[in-house]
């Protein structure tokens, strides 16, 4: 499982948590301005914005899982499996594959209307990085700080869909997420008022009792309405470290803790890591599974104008500061 959000103080905030059994070997990678992107369409693009983003470099090519651009556009790709459908090459589209995606995007987009534009043509391919890579089956969260969009290539098509709510989860699709937002309209952060019935006095004894209801299972559909719920009525000062810190109290109100998640073989799905990206700054902050420190990288302190990536290893190991 996996969850995405977006985020608005002062400036335009963007992560996810990324949820699952093992890790490829994620690193924070930089592709600079001029490392060369080429993609299935035939197309090699020499000269671009810069990215960075959480990848596994394989063959020296940095597979995106989420990433910005110094423009301020964001993308992250979430599980969407046994809904995601990718297809043969089409000879009246863009042909992408799928690990191709955020980079045919954030290369050349400076904003979700020019992203649109784009992906009205795009045919997405189902055709794996190399043989020893299953073909992830993903639907994408698309931002930047004045609009966000969802991506699901289904059998029946592409769909483009507005997200009002600027989250994003796994399964079901996206229409049914936001269909099922209205189950829990009468949710609130403020205390209820008795509406159950004049003739019975019940009483008010906990705070926070406007939001009973919210589910807090680990179920896709649970968490989409649990971090909605949270984002939406989330405040925050315009501060970098309010907005950062505030940013992973969201993400970390559906995070996946080792044991509650059982899959196959006594393996256990957890939160790997949970990113939140200044998009406005170009600045990626994360944390890991083990380690709650925030760790961040700029792109901004490096060159940019050169033409290769720059990888930064996750920082795993849990920094406790001792204070005596
Ligand atoms: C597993 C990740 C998604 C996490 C998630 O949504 N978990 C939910 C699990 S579930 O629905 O609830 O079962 C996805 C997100 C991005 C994916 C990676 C990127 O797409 C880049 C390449 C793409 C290759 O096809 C496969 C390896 C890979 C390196 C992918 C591995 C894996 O599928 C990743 C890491």
């Amino acid at each position: 499982m996996c969850t995405a959000a977006t985020y608005k103080t002062k400036d335009f905030y963007f992560g996810r948590n990324l949820d699952y059994e093992f890790s490829y070997g994620d690193e924070i990678v930089i592709a600079c301005r001029n490392y060369p992107f080429t993609f299935s369409n035939g197309e090699t693009i020499q000269s671009h914005h810069a990215l960075i983003g959480m990848a596994y470099v394989c063959d020296g090519y940095p597979l995106y899982y989420d990433a910005i651009n110094e423009k301020g556009l964001a993308i992250a790709g979430l599980n969407f499996v046994g809904n995601a459908h990718y297809n043969e090459y089409k000879p009246d589209k863009e042909n992408i594959a799928q690990y191709e995606l955020i980079p045919w995007i954030l290369s050349t987009c400076e904003n979700v209307n020019q992203a649109k534009c784009k992906l009205e043509n795009l045919n997405i391919l189902n055709k794996p990085f190399n043989e020893n890579l299953p073909l992830a089956q993903l639907h994408w969260i698309l931002a930047d700080k004045s609009e966000c969009i969802t991506v699901e290539s289904m059998s029946d098509g592409l769909h483009i869909y507005p997200n009002p709510a600027g989250v994003l989860t796994n399964n079901p699709p996206f229409p049914y997420q936001m269909f099922n937002l209205n189950n829990y309209r009468n949710l609130s952060p403020k205390s209820p008022v008795n509406t159950f019935s004049k003739e019975l006095n019940l009483d008010l004894y906990s705070r926070g009792m406007g939001a009973l209801g919210l589910p807090g299972d680990l179920s896709s559909q649970s968490r989409f309405v649990k971090v909605a719920f949270t984002k939406l009525n989330s405040i925050s000062g315009d501060s970098e470290y309010e907005s950062v810190s505030q940013f992973f109290h969201i993400l970390h109100s559906v995070e996946q803790q080792k044991g509650c998640c059982e899959l196959e073989n006594q393996q256990y799905e957890i939160t790997l890591y949970s990113s939140c990206c200044n998009c406005t700054k170009g600045i990626y902050y994360y944390t890991t599974y083990n380690n709650h420190q925030i760790s961040a990288v700029n792109m901004h302190n490096e060159n940019l104008d050169q033409n290769k990536i720059i990888r930064y290893p996750q920082i795993q190991k849990e920094q406790i500061h001792y204070q005596n």
